[in-house]
């Protein structure tokens, strides 16, 4: 039995990744706890970064573009409980919304697609995204390259790169593989490009108050992914950045602990600094002072776009 006399409504945004993310989600549930597929209502809610696409979302400068209609929908009790990709959700959650569980974590890397690794392409080449991270990367890894503004969800990217609006661009992996196109392009090693933080996570979020789904939500809560895209985000917090800033960061079980890599890059990538950590498991201190340790080591100018 669920806990209401009616279905669970699990809200999601409607791009295709999202809507595979939330049957993912709901079929792990279901599983977990014996329920028919009829146990779990999907609901679509569009949000502003859905809405606008224009324009690169680091220049739109708002937060929350992918969780304000997805939090208000839970709040008001529209929804029992919302699934994100965990690489847009802000560093700091309303006290009344926890983050429940997180999925098993899919491939982190980022893939290129267009050519076979960033050294293949020509010199000059035009390579479409729109993430600050991504494009510091590559022009650390090939100044003479440049960068066009890629926005949309990944079908449209592909369709922009098959209209020789660049030529070749960059994705999540977890994202193609989900999916169904683990097929396109390459993976690029995170030694290469170090991937953003909580990239290929998945993560469910309820109210704080709502203890009977937290407990079902638990059942399906991966420990290793949830710690380590806890510590990521406590990196990026440390660093005051969002999913628009240029910092990387990657944490892996290492026995009973955590290795924690993280890098923030200038804009123009020619400047990069790199740190790693070990931390216990939980530790969001340890994971923020790496952050900070990032900051101390930085030039003026590339702390001042932490500053804003
Ligand atoms: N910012 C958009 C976004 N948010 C999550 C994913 C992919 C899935 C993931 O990283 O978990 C993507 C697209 C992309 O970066 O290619």
């Amino acid at each position: 039995m669920t806990i209401a006399d009616r279905p669970l409504r699990l809200g999601t945004r409607g791009s295709p990744l999202a809507l595979a993310q939330a049957t993912m989600t709901a079929q792990a549930l279901c599983a977990a706890h014996g329920w028919a597929q009829g146990a779990i209502e999907i609901v679509i809610v569009q949000t502003s970064g859905d809405r606008i696409q224009d324009r690169a979302l680091a220049e739109i400068g708002g937060k929350a573009l992918w969780t304000k209609e997805l939090d208000r929908v839970l709040l008001e009790g529209e929804i029992d409980f919302a699934v994100h990709s965990m690489k847009d959700v802000e560093t700091i959650r309303p006290d009344a919304i926890t983050i429940a569980a997180m999925l098993p974590r899919a491939d982190v890397r980022d893939r290129l697609i267009g050519a076979e690794s960033l050294s293949a392409l020509p010199p000059g080449a035009v390579v479409g995204t729109s993430s600050p991270r991504r494009s510091a990367q590559v022009r650390r890894a090939r100044p003479d390259l440049s960068i066009t503004l890629f926005r949309g969800n990944v079908a449209t990217r592909l369709g922009k790169l098959d209209a020789g609006e660049a030529d070749a661009t960059l994705l999540a992996a977890a994202g193609l593989d989900r999916l169904g196109q683990g097929d396109i392009g390459c993976a690029i090693p995170v030694d290469a490009m170090l991937p953003a933080p909580a990239q290929g996570a998945v993560g469910i979020e309820t109210l704080t108050e709502n203890r009977a789904m937290r407990d079902l939500l638990a059942a399906i809560s991966h420990a290793d992914t949830f710690d380590c895209v806890m510590a990521e985000r406590a990196v990026l917090r440390g660093l005051n950045g969002t999913c628009h800033s240029p910092i990387a960061a990657l944490a892996q079980i290492a026995g009973e602990a955590i290795r924690i890599e993280a890098e923030i890059l200038s804009a123009d990538g020619a400047e990069c600094v790199r740190g790693e950590a070990g931390i216990a498991r939980g530790d969001d201190a340890g994971a923020m002072a790496l952050g900070r340790s990032l900051l101390d080591r930085a030039s003026p100018a590339l702390r001042a776009l932490f500053e804003a």
